[in-house]
Formats: structure tokens, C-alpha cells, sequence
């Protein structure tokens, strides 16, 4: 058998790092940059007021010793500068301009008065007359933005393989970039196989079962930022599954993916579809010290129009969701750039016992409790258990060693969305 990390290295063996695009900032949420952003400019690119209020020559309101001069004082008010004003002008020596937040700084200011400190002005701004009444005296410097003091030309603002949020977005904007280049997603074909399977939405007939794999699959590449193409359902007929893979496997079509997922036959069944078209094929199966997700297989395809990843996980439902959270979802999450692969990981307490299978690595779902940081099963261990999958928040992780544990005991735990 397969310990669980060697499985692992020939699945993220089969992906290679995907390459970038070109994208609009609007689309590239959660994207991972592909290349530096260096600043072409400085942030803020001009000095600029932090408040409203006057701009004023701070040393005009202090005597020769450096003191401050007695308060109030009136000063004319020479000019008016709102945000996005071009043309400003020096300001006029022994007079205040009256200016907003975010509005260029006259030269000759060095300090801005809120306009809480003053009497708000008296006739309008740059007309004979017009004056502004000072009840405190600014700092040198206060509330003026420096040009640069955010980000100076030339530094990099984001390294590649930043992952893209929000605010890197914005900052970006800030700099006046439209699009940035980013690691392309993963597009990846699911399949699933299995004559018992039906759509959801159509009238189950005796002996079937709805299919749930594969829109849980899509799912979970969604994500994680993955591309997820849907084929529609193979019945468990190799040429008609083979034909998919061969379409997904086409170079420069746009059925082209980078890697096919499929779900199902894969045990030790008459009617493995997904063994019987694959073996000898470049896919190798194997079974993994782990429950669930004990059958997996991976390698890639060779086909008349082009060579093809394929991993194939197992059909029982938990099963091919957990195959996907321990093999597929840190693989993919490398090809498309991401630093970190792995699930927050935590260690807490056990709220109640469990048991595993000796040899294997459990993989149990679970419930955090917060209020008592302590962890609890949620449900039993058959791969079947679909709904307390979808009730559970969090994953145990059992070492092949431990065949009981005693609540109490620490266990690792990876944190679910
Ligand atoms: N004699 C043995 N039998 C089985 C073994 C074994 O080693 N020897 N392994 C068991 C384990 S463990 C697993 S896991 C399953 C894996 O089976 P397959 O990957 O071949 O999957 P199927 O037989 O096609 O299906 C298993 C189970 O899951 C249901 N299923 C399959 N696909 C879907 C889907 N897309 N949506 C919902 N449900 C699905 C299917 O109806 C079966 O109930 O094999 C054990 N058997
Ligand atoms: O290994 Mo299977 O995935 O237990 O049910």
C-alpha cells in the first residue's frame, strides 16, 4: 500500500506550474500574481492635505523665538483648492488657502489647519476680503500627505506569487494599473462514472442513486479558484468514457483541459469503468493507507491528439471529497501559483473518543467547538455519510498508528470552509 504523502508526490508531480495571463483587476480576485508590480509612480503622487481646512505657512504663526503667537489670528485667504484643482498656485506669503482633503498642498505650505480650528473663514476663498480666524496652530508638517510616503516609484509594490485580495487590488488601482498578470487557473474535467447514476431533478428509478459527486467536485475546484468543466455523465462503457477523456485530452481546442478528475470504478468491482479503460494506459492504480479514499489512481494519459494528467478518486462520496482535500486541492492550489497549500491546521482536544483502523490514516469529519476549543467525531467513519459531511466543519486527522483515541486527546485537525 501507498502511504498518504507518496500518493500525494505523484499527484502533485502530475501538475506543473500553469502559466499567466493577462487580466482586467476586476477579474483577478483571488488570483495569484505571476510577476512583481513595481510602482510606476509615488503614492500619494503629490503632497496633499489630510484634512479640510487652511494651508498655511506654520512659521508665519510663531514669533522669531520659535513660540507660538498669541491666538486667534486672521489671515486673508489668497486662494481655494478642492481636490483634483491643477492649477494651484504659490501660496501668497501672510495669507491661508483654504483646501480640501486630498487637494495638492501650495508650495510655500507646510501645515494645514482643520478647519475646526478655525472660525471656518469669513467671504469666499481668493476674494478681496475673504479671511479665515485661527483658534489653534499646526505642526509643521500635520495633516499633509508627503508624495511617496505610501510607495516611492520604482519599489515592489506586490511580489509575484501574491495572492490577490482585496486590498492588493486596490492598491493596484492606486498605481494606475488596469490589468495585472496572473497564474491561469486549472481547468479540469470531472467525470463521473457509474450506470446507477442519476441527474438531479429527474425521476430515480429502482436499484439508482442520484449523482452528487460531481457538483460537489466542481464545487470544490470552484473554490479554490480552479475552472471545473462538467462532462455529462459516462455510463460505465469504456468507449464512451474513453471518447470524453480523448476530447478533454485535444491540444488547442477548447476542450483542452489541464487535468481530468473522475469519480468512481475504480475498486475491485466487475464493472470498473474507469480501471478497465485506464490500466496499462499511464495511469497507475493503487491503494492508499488511508479511510476514506483507500482506491485512488493517477498518471498521465497518452492519447492520439495529445498527453493528459488524470487522477481518479474514489466513488463512495465522502470518499472522493476527502481524496480531493488531502490530494487534489494542495496540488492544484501549487500549479496556480499559491504558497500555502494546506488547510488551517490546528491541534485541539477530542470532546469524545473514536476509533480507526490500524495501518490507515483516518480522516474523520468533525465539529470545532470554539467556546471549549475542543474538537468531536461527527458522525461514523463510512465513506457513504454524505450528509454529516455537509454538517461538519473541520477534518480529524487519525495517525495510522492510533487505532483508539480517549477524549482528551490532542488530534490534528484541518479547518473546512
Ligand atoms: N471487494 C472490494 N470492494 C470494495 C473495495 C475493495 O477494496 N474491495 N473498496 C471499497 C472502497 S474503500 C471504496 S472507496 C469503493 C470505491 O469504489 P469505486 O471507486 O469503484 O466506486 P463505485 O463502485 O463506482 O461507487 C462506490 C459507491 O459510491 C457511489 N457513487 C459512485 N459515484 C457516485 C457519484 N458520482 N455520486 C454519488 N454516488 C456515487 C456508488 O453508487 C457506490 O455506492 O469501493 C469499495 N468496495
Ligand atoms: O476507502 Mo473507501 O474510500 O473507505 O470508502
Amino acid at each position: 500500500m501507498r502511504t498518504v504523502e507518496e500518493h500525494a508526490g505523484v499527484v502533485t508531480g502530475l501538475l506543473h506550474r500553469l502559466p499567466a495571463q493577462l487580466l482586467p483587476l476586476a477579474e483577478a480576485r483571488g488570483r495569484v500574481l505571476a510577476e512583481d508590480l513595481v510602482a510606476g509612480l509615488d503614492l500619494p503622487p503629490f503632497p496633499n492635505s489630510a484634512m479640510d481646512g487652511y494651508a498655511v505657512r506654520v512659521s508665519e504663526l510663531e514669533d522669531r523665538a520659535g513660540d507660538p503667537i498669541a491666538l486667534p489670528v486672521s489671515l486673508p485667504v489668497s486662494q481655494d483648492i478642492p481636490a483634483g484643482r491643477t492649477d494651484t498656485a504659490p501660496l501668497v506669503p501672510g495669507t491661508a488657502a483654504r483646501i480640501m482633503t486630498g487637494a495638492p498642498i501650495p508650495d510655500g505650505a507646510d501645515g494645514i489647519v482643520p478647519v475646526e480650528h478655525t472660525d471656518g473663514g469669513v467671504g469666499d476663498p481668493g476674494a478681496a476680503g475673504a479671511t479665515v480666524t485661527i483658534h489653534d496652530l499646526p505642526v509643521p508638517g500635520r495633516h499633509v500627505r508627503t508624495r511617496g510616503e505610501d510607495v516611492a516609484v520604482g519599489t515592489v509594490v506586490l511580489p509575484a506569487g501574491t495572492e490577490l485580495g482585496p486590498p492588493q487590488l486596490g492598491v493596484a488601482a492606486a498605481l494606475g494599473v488596469a490589468e495585472l498578470p496572473v497564474v491561469r487557473p486549472a481547468r479540469v474535467l470531472v467525470l463521473s462514472t457509474g450506470t446507477e447514476l442519476v441527474v438531479p431533478g429527474q425521476p430515480l428509478g429502482p436499484g439508482q442513486i442520484y449523482e452528487s459527486n460531481s457538483v460537489m467536485l466542481a464545487a470544490a475546484l470552484s473554490a479554490i479558484g480552479a475552472e471545473p468543466v462538467l462532462a455529462h455523465l459516462v455510463a460505465d462503457d469504456v468507449t464512451a468514457f474513453r471518447a470524453e477523456l480523448d476530447r478533454a485530452a485535444a491540444v488547442g481546442t477548447p476542450e483542452q483541459v489541464d487535468l481530468i478528475v473522475t469519480s468512481g470504478g475504480v475498486s475491485a468491482g466487475a464493472y470498473e469503468v474507469v480501471k478497465d479503460a485506464l490500466t496499462g494506459q499511464g495511469v497507475e492504480f493503487a491503494k492508499v493507507a488511508m479511510q476514506p479514499g483507500m482506491p485512488q489512481g493517477a498518471g498521465v494519459l497518452a492519447t492520439a491528439v495529445g498527453d493528459i494528467p488524470v487522477v481518479t478518486l474514489p466513488g463512495n462520496p465522502v470518499s472522493s471529497y476527502v481524496s480531493f482535500e488531502v490530494f487534489l486541492r494542495p496540488a492544484l492550489l501549487a500549479a496556480m501559483g499559491h504558497a500555502g497549500t494546506t488547510r488551517p491546521l490546528l491541534w485541539l482536544p477530542l470532546s469524545a473518543p473514536l476509533d480507526s483502523p490500524p495501518g490507515k490514516r483516518q480522516f474523520r469529519r468533525a465539529l470545532v467547538d470554539a467556546a471549549t476549543g475542543t474538537v468531536a467525531p461527527w458522525g461514523g467513519p463510512g465513506s457513504h455519510l454524505l450528509a454529516w459531511l455537509a454538517g461538519s466543519d473541520a477534518m480529524i486527522v487519525v495517525p495510522e498508528d492510533a487505532t483508539s483515541l480517549e477524549a482528551g486527546a490532542p488530534v490534528e485537525v484541518w479547518l473546512l470552509d
